[in-house]
């Protein structure tokens, strides 16, 4: 069922507005697990979406290996090694898991701690939710203390429900989402032209920002990194869902207006989210 349209308007009305006297511990501490050898990008492109979005203390978990890479691509973040992390989860305000973080086989493991423990919002997306199919861990994932985010574009929604790419494909992208929500409790983002958010309510919404544009790598990345920052900065679940996808959508179609569809990079996306922000505070 098709409950409604997430438009800028709505985001408007959610986005918290800014005290004078706010500081950066008031603006969200989140963590981004994310980002391997070879795919330090997705970390890089999570961190700066986050930053670019409001998120006032970002920090990233890397193999130590690309602590380099990580504190040249985002210098505002800080670096967590992974080799051992044993982190307090609940001095985060929002954790996502993800991005880039590569197919280790103790992931699994470490998805399933922080959803049993953690109390804040964890966002699931890329080898996060990879992790979780090969895994098994759907049941994990209903039973999770958090409040949890998943962000499967198609392919990942197929592991996740055990079908072939093509058989996934073939459902209505409404009942899909609904089936993910019935697997795994979470709100579910079907990324997408026409991203989908459902909700274990029974809820369900149709993004009406974006363009083939963000057809592009990355641009997934941008989007964890969005939704986690909003959830740090106190947006219930649905609305960080919800206005997650309606903000990188906006920055999609300010970015395709100054640079085409063509050229439109997941790192431009990155600076537009910001614009996108500013014009929605604009309302
Ligand atoms: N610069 C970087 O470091 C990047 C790292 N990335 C990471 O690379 C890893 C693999 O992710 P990928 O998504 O590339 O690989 P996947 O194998 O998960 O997904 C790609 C496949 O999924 C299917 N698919 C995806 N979206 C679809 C759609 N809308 N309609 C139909 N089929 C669709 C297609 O079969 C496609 O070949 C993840 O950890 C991801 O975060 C990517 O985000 C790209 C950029
Ligand atoms: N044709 C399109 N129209 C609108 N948005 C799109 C389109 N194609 C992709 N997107 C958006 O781009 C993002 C792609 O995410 P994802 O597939 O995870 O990419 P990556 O893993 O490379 O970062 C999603 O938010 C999706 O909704
Ligand atoms: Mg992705």
């Amino acid at each position: 069922m098709k409950d409604g349209l997430i438009t800028l308007e709505y985001v408007n009305t959610v986005i918290k507005r800014r005290d004078r006297s706010i500081h950066k511990g008031d603006c969200g501490r989140i963590l981004l697990i994310a980002g391997s050898l070879g795919m330090a990008g997705a970390a890089v492109l999570c961190g700066r979406a986050a930053l670019r979005s409001g998120a006032g203390l970002v920090q990233i978990a890397v193999p130590e290996e690309l602590f380099p890479i990580l504190q040249m691509g985002v210098p505002e973040a800080t670096c967590v090694s992974r080799k051992s992390l044993n982190l307090d989860w609940q001095r985060y305000d929002a954790i996502a898991v993800g991005p880039g973080l590569g197919e280790d086989a103790e992931h699994g493991e470490l998805i399933r701690r922080i959803a049993r423990e953690y109390e804040g919002t964890l966002v699931l997306d890329a080898d996060g939710l990879n992790q979780a199919a090969r895994n098994h861990l759907q049941e994990d994932l209903r039973k999770a203390r958090c409040s949890l985010i998943i962000s499967p574009h198609i392919g990942e929604a197929a592991r996740l429900l055990d079908m072939e790419v093509g058989q996934a494909g073939a459902w209505d992208r409404q009942e899909l989402a609904r089936l993910l929500v019935e697997k795994t409790n979470a709100i579910v983002v079907l990324k997408g032209a026409e991203t989908i958010v459902a909700t274990p309510e029974g809820t369900s919404y149709t993004n009406t920002t974006g363009n083939p544009g963000m057809a592009t790598a990355g641009s997934g990345d941008v989007l964890t990194g969005i939704i986690t920052s909003l959830s740090g900065q106190g947006l219930l679940p649905v609305d960080a869902a919800k206005a997650g996808v309606c903000l990188h959508g906006l920055a999609g179609d300010l970015g395709a207006d100054r640079l085409g569809e063509y050229g439109l990079t997941a790192g431009d996306l990155t600076v537009m989210t910001a614009l996108a922000m500013k014009k929605i505070l604009l309302g």
